[in-house]
């Protein structure tokens, strides 16, 4: 079952076209990853998922109603951002208070689990605490909530390595314990993917890649070895990226799947390599043919 749904969703700021026929689904349950190059389009598809803007056209769809100041659907729907304001007089409390009051399925034990594990002061001013303390309160509303629908736009971008490891670990246990829809939006592909379950790509306001994590791991390989014999298996099969290594040649192709075959050598490719190769693909001038 989803829980979203967009569908040739546009948006446009005047001559901008942030959204250019954007269709996707977001499945109940499971944790998906909103990738992307800056200015791709990510932060607009979550803010018209909760209802903090509209589209241009198109259609959109959560939990079978429009969000756009639909009370019933935001109070199902989490958003965490990096730049979240507060009033100058919140303190860490305060914040934790009005995510109770707005999340029917808060759990102020969580919270204060959470707390303790990310050490931030529960009595310090919001405006006075560090970025990375500020972004772990984020972190925290997120999880705690536990809403049905739970999207984080890079909150976690202060938090130091440790911390977001802490991020990524809580989000998991708790997942495993109390399923339900995330929406991860980030820069730092090889450490969420593990946890992603399902890739979507953006490039330019288009998905380029709507897919199971899984399926995209099994499916891409490189594949190195002497020119023409890589030119005879790679043919028929979605290139991604070109190179000459030595005297021979590298080729990353999607859909091809690891295997055996003599001569040549195999290699899985990364979720943050397939990412970058499909992104470099569609902005590579039709001219340019197979050079990279
Ligand atoms: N309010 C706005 N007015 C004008 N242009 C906007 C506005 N909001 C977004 N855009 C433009 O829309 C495009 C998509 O922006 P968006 O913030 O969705 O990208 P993003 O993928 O979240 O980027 P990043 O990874 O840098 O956060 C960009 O070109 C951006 O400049």
């Amino acid at each position: 079952m989803n829980v979203a749904r967009m569908a040739g969703v546009t948006k446009r700021y005047g001559d901008v076209a942030a959204l250019d026929g954007v269709s996707l689904e977001l499945a109940e349950n499971t944790i998906h990853g909103l990738l992307g190059r800056n200015g791709a389009g990510k932060t607009t598809v979550m803010r018209i998922l909760t209802g903090q803007a509209f589209e241009t056209g198109g259609e959109v769809e959560v939990f079978g109603q429009h969000p756009y100041e639909n009370a019933d659907v935001l109070s199902r729907v989490c958003f965490i951002r990096e730049s979240q304001h507060y009033p100058d007089k919140f303190r860490v409390r305060h914040a934790l208070r009005a995510a109770e009051l707005l999340y029917p399925h808060w759990d102020p034990a969580f919270a204060a689990a959470l707390l303790a594990d990310f050490a931030v002061p529960v009595d310090r001013l919001l405006r006075k605490l560090s970025r990375g303390q500020l972004s772990a309160v984020g972190v925290i509303i997120g999880l705690a909530s536990r809403a049905p629908l739970t999207l984080f736009d890079e909150p976690y971008l202060g938090l130091d390595a440790v911390a977001r490891q802490l991020f990524y670990d809580r989000l998991l246990a708790d997942y495993a314990e109390h399923p339900r829809t995330v929406v991860l939006s980030t820069h730092l592909i090889d450490e969420v993917s593990d946890l992603i379950e399902h890739v979507v790509l953006l490039d330019a306001g288009r998905v380029l890649i709507d897919a199971e994590a899984e399926t995209l791991r099994g499916e891409t390989v490189a594949v190195t070895g002497p020119a023409g014999a890589v030119e005879r298996f790679a043919a028929g099969y979605d290139e991604l990226h070109r190179e000459q290594v030595g005297g021979s040649l590298r080729v990353t192709l999607a859909g091809a799947g690891n295997r055996l075959e003599p001569g040549l050598d195999f290699e899985p490719v990364s979720l943050q390599q397939l990412v970058v190769r499909t992104t470099q693909r569609n902005r590579r001038p039709v001219a340019a043919g197979k050079e990279s």
